[in-house]
């Protein structure tokens, strides 16, 4: 069953400078136990897409549900638990009263209330922080009682605008542990990260939106797949020196693909090792690429 999905939904703002095309008959879907990364520049309409959805915009064109019934419900909206990028939390409160709160908000009513919220707190590394003030924490602290606050709801539909922002390297590990682990349990995510290589790491298939437009919605892999023409080799060798020198006899040398089997042949002549062939392209180079090639051709309107 699919968890999000858009049809043909478009927005158009009225401004002093005219109108603004925010969303342009985009169309997508998540699938439960999914994850879904949404990346495009600045002012391409990820935020846009993220209101309609929660109908804090509602005089949009085309449909959304979430598990299948219309978002305009609210009841609809239930199943969808919200990380907004800058996550206001209630300063004079504790990470444990916020935990507490958010359950009673959602109508949930736990014996273990206290132990159950104790234990989110933990696994986000912030259970001693959990009767201090939330103004007492440091970014990343909040960040992470943020995202506690998402999960200890057991939502069937995250939302989370650039949910690793403010984390350290361990952090940012601890959070995509967890959220794979979310995903596996058969939760969808719908996020949104500026990072590519978050992206890369925690969803299945991302969309790329420019200017209100969805121009591709794919997996990180079959992107960079499609584009890879230059290859990486790390290789083995006591007599061929080529490429940038890794350990003793281990180096790594990038390739045209056509130059590829020609190489190989040579390496094998000279005795050597193949370890590794990997596309040279990352996702990151992919985006600029179309990017541009969007930029040249695509629409206008902004
Ligand atoms: N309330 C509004 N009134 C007029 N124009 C708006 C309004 N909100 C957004 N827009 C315009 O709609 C377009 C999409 O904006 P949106 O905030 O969805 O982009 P975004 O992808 O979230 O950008 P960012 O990465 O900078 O947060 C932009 O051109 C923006 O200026």
């Amino acid at each position: 069953m699919s968890a999000l999905q858009f049809h043909d939904v478009s927005k158009t703002f009225q401004s002093r400078k005219g109108a603004i095309r925010a969303l342009n008959r985009v169309n997508l879907q998540v699938d439960e136990g999914e994850v879904f990364g949404f990346v495009g520049p600045n002012g391409a309409g990820k935020s846009t897409t993220i209101k309609v959805m929660l109908d804090i915009i509602n005089d949009y064109e085309g449909d959304v549900s979430i598990y299948g019934s219309s978002s305009r419900d609210a009841r609809s909206r239930k199943a969808i638990a919200y990380l907004p990028e800058s996550p206001a939390l209630y300063e004079q409160f504790t990470p444990l009263e916020v935990l507490r709160m958010a359950l009673r908000m959602n109508g949930i009513r736990r014996r273990d209330e206290k132990a159950w919220c104790q234990q989110w707190l933990e696994r986000f590394s912030v259970a001693p922080y959990a009767s201090r003030r939330i103004r007492q924490l440091s970014k990343g602290n909040v960040q992470r009682v943020a995202l506690a606050h998402t999960l200890v709801v057991q939502p069937r539909l995250l939302v989370l605008d650039e949910p690793l922002s403010g984390l350290d390297p361990v952090g940012r590990q601890d959070v995509v542990d967890i959220l794979l682990e979310y995903k596996h349990a058969g939760g969808a995510i719908f996020f949104t990260s500026h990072v590519l290589h978050d992206v890369e790491r925690i969803a299945d298939r991302f969309g790329f939106i420019n200017r209100g437009e969805l121009i591709t919605t794919r997996s990180p892999r079959e992107l960079v797949a499609e584009h890879a023409d230059r290859f990486i080799v790390r290789y083995q060798s006591q007599s061929l020196a080529e490429g940038e020198r890794l350990r003793e006899d281990e180096y790594q040398q990038e390739l045209d693909q056509s130059a590829l089997p020609g190489w190989l042949d040579n390496l094998n002549r000279h005795g050597g090792r193949v370890l590794s062939i990997h596309p040279a392209t990352s996702l990151e180079s992919v985006f600029f690429r179309i990017l541009e090639e969007n930029s040249a051709t695509g629409p206008g309107g902004r």
